[in-house]
């Protein structure tokens, strides 16, 4: 699903990401850790077919990154950025409803979806009177109406409760049963363990096998 082969990105002319390797195959989910400005979201952006690489080969459903042929995958790309990107003013049902009309989706699944991620009561609130974990639960509730056969997420879990936090893992499950692919990109490493069959690190712009999480010491060892 994803084949990157010695890929370089700048951001306004600064390189970002250098000589990086990555292979995801048809029902995989993988992490990404690295520290801030290591070129996490460069990495989402670039698979999102947002940036275009300046070296390097990379492919995204077998279509060549910085071609053309990136405008017949974009429907299958599902990106959940850092901010949540609803229309302020619409409430939450209509904004999924908006969503649909652009990309072609059964308006009639919107109130299932909301009802997946809990928030069937607040169909009807304007997105700005709701809390940044709503906010974030709807762009839950937009990636499950897409179906994305590749999802993208950046900081899912960020700012949501135990139990919102779970439907992400679900979103995820769900796109790699469907033989999908998932990148996640997270500060989280015990969450991001939980989420993805394997977590890289991005250090000086190329992927690198993350180190085991660190397996807590019990108590009567440490003593
Ligand atoms: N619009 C921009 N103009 C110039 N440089 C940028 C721009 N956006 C990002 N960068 C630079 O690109 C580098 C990678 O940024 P990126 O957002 O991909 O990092 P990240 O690993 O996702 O960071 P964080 O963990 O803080 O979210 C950073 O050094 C940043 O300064």
């Amino acid at each position: 699903m994803i084949e990157l082969h010695g890929i370089a990105v700048s951001v306004e002319r600064t390189p970002v990401l250098r000589d990086l390797t990555l292979t995801v195959g048809a029902g995989e989910s993988v992490g990404v850790i690295g520290a801030n400005g290591s070129g996490k979201s460069t990495l989402l952006r670039l698979l999102a077919t947002l940036l275009s690489p300046t070296a390097g080969t990379g492919r995204v459903f077998g279509s060549t990154l910085g071609s053309r042929e990136c405008e017949r995958i974009r429907p299958r790309i599902g990106l959940i950025g850092h901010s949540p990107a609803l229309y302020p003013r619409l409430t939450l049902a209509e904004n999924l409803r908006f969503f649909c009309r652009l990309t072609g989706v059964d308006v009639s699944a919107v109130s299932t979806a909301l009802d997946a991620v809990g928030l069937g009561r607040a169909a009807d609130r304007p997105a700005d009177r709701c809390s940044q974990g709503m906010q974030r639960r709807t762009e839950l509730a937009r990636a499950i109406l897409s179906t994305p056969a590749l999802l993208l997420l950046d900081e899912p879990h960020a700012g949501l409760d135990s139990g919102s936090a779970g439907l992400v893992d679900a979103v995820i499950d769900d796109v790699c049963a469907r033989g999908g692919a998932a990148v996640v990109v997270s500060h989280d490493r015990a969450r991001l363990d939980a989420a993805v069959d394997r977590v890289l690190d991005l250090q000086a712009g190329s992927l690198h096998d993350a180190l085991p999480s660190a397996t807590p010491v019990p108590a009567q060892a440490a003593r």
